[in-house]
């Protein structure tokens, strides 16, 4: 086991608790200083990034509670922690760390700060992904690019020019002959990362934990026996000729044009803000955007857009001023592997899947994980006991990457893969990557046309397990969709069956076609759902249809259908839709009775929203609360007692003192102290004449909202 003490509690980062004694700070900071240079030289994750910041975050919270323990170059002083690989390409500029905030509370301070530092409100701020990969700069002469280094401790890094000529995104030549630095990250997609660990661990190698670690390995490696494709995406651009005075996103779209693939140009995109609300907003649409994106970003960042903002707001020795990261929480976690299950699925598919101590991966909880397949198991030599890392991209089912080797118990022993199929004892064919029982589909029959059969299910009466073993064995039925074809004659035929009994059990077997949908599901036997759970699956999506394309999202619109659970059922009825479909051809009922069709319920409860949010006030919250207001200075053509009544009627409490409370501050001439204290707190703030327009508006009959003033 490791021999690292046990100081690294995964904490919230945002809250963290100081060390209570010097020995554990210090302690921490040489973990934190091993494990950014492991994760820097992309050798391997010493532990995962919540782990990781948490740990950071105490060591601030220490400092700042105990400044006499402080240690010189503390890792929370320095570019990388310290444990950037320093190289002999000195940068024009540093290349510095970002200050992190973990949700909206933090991010109206950091931005309240800024307003503060410049004097002024910040003129504007773009929003962009913050890509999970690894910091280069790339020096373009005559718009050839002759050198790429990497961040190193921010001053000077490695040269990788050689390594950087075939990733995508950074030409070798630009559009014209310009000389220009351009900086951004390097990174791997979800797509090259499965590769790139396919060709690793097909080469001996030990697994990439996740694509940045893939990233920063693939970049750093000077021979590779195979290569492993790379990305790129600009987020800077230094010297730009004529640049001088140019906005960020202005700069980035200069660069653009030259033929450099940018974080504005990806599918994530870059926003421009005013607010902070607009912020909000644009973080929580790139935070539903990031699972589909194919490529991991570990959270978006917010940046002054104009130069003057950027050079009055400055920057420390770590991290600029005038931007902030935004953290997602971490899609990449370490757990412990509680043991491997071997699954048989319905055609006969064997696969192992993991089952793990529940962590948090992507802000969703994971309790167990694929392992692929038993060829990638034995590559990536995954074992029951080991911490492994668990990593969740996009809506897919989260895998496990492979295992800390370094905390690998001594006694451990390699998994042993089955020998013969789990289910039926049969033998497993393993000329494929996926192994197969030699039964296919047969192996389960016998137990899932029980399970169809069952009286919580289809409830076929006569329709035993006699019955069943003889008919799976005759050949005359796979799937519960055979059932329905079963000729009479044949099954008279079979053993101790005789013509009555035959007839009874086909007329049972067509009875059971007007059975509800929520017993159809029962009987399929869906992983992770089991009588009460089909029940309310066919009660919210009313039919087959509806709930087979219904997507994950909609899945959790269900009682007690959380992500995992969800990922898990619409993996489930897409392997099932082959039966399903032949179940339908055959006329058996897929609907639920008594219950209003999805899409109509759907289009009836977005009519009913529509219609309450025209019934709204425009200063009442969408709970129909009011919402408590401000005024200050003057309002066009109201007295201050009349601007008080007005905010009443328009649905809301007016109030005399600025608060975090406060939902809106109305700011006419002459207003103080109190309009200033609102751009501090970051609240939503309206100028007086736009209050004026409302109110107008509401007195003239015209039903406006508070978001088109
Ligand atoms: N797991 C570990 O052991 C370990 C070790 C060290 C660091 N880390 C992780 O790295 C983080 C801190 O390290 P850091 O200083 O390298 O990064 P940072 O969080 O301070 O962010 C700065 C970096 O973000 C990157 N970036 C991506 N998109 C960007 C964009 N659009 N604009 C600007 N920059 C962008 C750049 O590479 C830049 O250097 C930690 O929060 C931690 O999660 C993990
Ligand atoms: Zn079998």
């Amino acid at each position: 086991m490791s021999t690292q003490p046990e100081i690294a509690p995964v904490v919230d980062a945002a809250h963290a608790e100081p060390f209570d004694a010097a020995e554990h700070y210090h302690a921490a900071i040489e973990q934190i200083r091993a494990a950014a240079s492991a994760y820097y030289q992309g050798t391997d994750l010493a532990m995962d990034d919540a782990t990781y910041d948490a740990l950071l975050a105490r060591l601030t919270a220490t400092e700042s509670a105990q400044p006499s323990w402080v240690a010189a170059d503390s890792p929370t002083e320095v570019v990388a922690a310290g444990g950037g690989v320093v190289g002999d390409v000195e940068h024009s500029t540093p290349m510095l760390s970002l200050a992190n905030v973990f949700d909206e509370e933090e991010l109206r301070t950091w931005a309240a700060r800024l307003d503060k530092v410049l004097g002024r409100p910040a003129a504007g701020y773009t929003v962009e992904p913050k890509i999970d990969g690894m910091a280069i700069a790339a020096r373009y002469v005559d718009g050839e690019l002759v050198q790429v280094a990497t961040r190193g401790d921010g001053r000077a890094g490695e040269d990788v020019t050689a390594q950087a000529r075939s990733v995508a995104g950074l030409p070798a030549a630009l559009g014209r002959p310009v000389t220009v630095e351009v900086r951004g990250e390097v990174f791997m997609t979800d797509e090259d990362f499965a590769r790139a660990n396919e060709l690793r661990t097909g080469h001996g190698g030990a697994p990439f934990a996740n694509p940045r670690n893939a990233a920063a390995g693939t970049l750093r490696a000077q021979d590779r026996a195979y290569v492993a494709p790379l990305s790129f995406l600009a987020y800077a651009v230094h010297d730009l000729p004529d640049g001088e005075g140019l906005t960020h996103s202005a700069a980035m779209a200069a660069i653009a044009e030259l033929g450099v693939s940018t974080t504005g140009g990806s599918a994530a995109g870059m926003a421009s803000c005013t607010t902070v609300d607009e912020l909000v907003a644009a973080i929580t649409g790139l935070g539903t955007l990031r699972d589909k994106l194919g490529f991991d970003i570990d959270g978006v960042v917010i940046k002054a857009d104009s130069p003057a903002d950027r050079d009055a707001a400055g920057s420390s020795s770590r991290a600029p001023r005038w931007a902030i990261a935004y953290k997602f929480p971490a899609d990449t976690r370490t757990s412990k592997l509680l043991g491997i299950d071997v699954q048989v699925g319905r055609t006969g598919v064997i696969t192992p899947v993991a089952v793990i101590q529940a962590v948090q991966v992507g802000g969703v909880t994971v309790t167990s994980a694929t392992l692929h397949n038993f060829d990638d198991l034995v590559r990536r030599d995954v074992r029951v006991g080991d911490t492994v890392f668990v990593r969740r991209a996009g809506e897919v089912i989260p895998e496990i990457t492979g295992a800390k080797l370094d905390e690998r118990a001594e006694d451990s022993v390699p998994f042993e893969a089955p020998s013969h199929c789990p289910r039926c004892g049969g033998e497993i064919d393993r000329s494929q990557k996926r192994w197969r029982c030699v039964q296919g589909r047969a192996c389960g029959a016998t137990e899932s046309l029980a399970y169809f059969a069952a009286r919580d299910s289809m409830d076929i009466e006569g329709l035993g397990d006699k019955v069943i073993r003889a008919l799976v064995t005759a050949g005359m039925v796979t799937d519960p969709a055979d059932l329905y074809s079963l000729d009479l004659e044949a099954v008279t035929q079979l053993d101790r069956m005789g013509a009555t009994s035959a007839t009874k059990l086909l007329a049972n077997i067509e009875g059971s076609k007007t059975q509800a949908l929520s017993r159809v599901l029962t009987g399929l036997g869906v992983r992770m759902t089991g009588r009460s759970m089909s029940r309310r699956l066919a009660r919210h999506f009313a039919s087959m249809e509806a709930l087979c394309t219904a997507t994950v999202e909609q899945l959790q619109e269900v009682e007690a259908v959380g992500p995992e659970r969800a990922a898990t059922i619409a993996a489930e009825l897409a392997d099932l839709a082959p039966v399903i479909a032949k179940l339908t051809e055959r006329g058996i009922n897929m609907l639920e009775p008594g219950v209003v069709p999805y899409a109509e319920r759907m289009a009836a409860a977005a009519d009913a929203a529509a219609v309450a949010i025209g019934e709204l006030l425009p200063l009442q919250k969408p709970d129909g609360a009011p919402m408590t207001v401000v005024v200050t200075g003057s309002v066009p053509g109201l007295t201050r007692n009349e601007g008080n009544e007005a905010v009443e009627k328009l649905g809301g409490k007016s109030s005399g003192s600025v608060s975090k409370r406060t939902d809106l501050v109305v700011v006419g001439d002459g207003a103080g102290s109190k309009a200033a204290k609102a751009e501090e707190l970051g609240l939503r703030i309206m100028p007086s004449d736009r209050f004026a327009a409302l109110l107008a508006a509401h007195e003239a009959g015209d039903s406006p909202t508070l978001d088109n003033f």
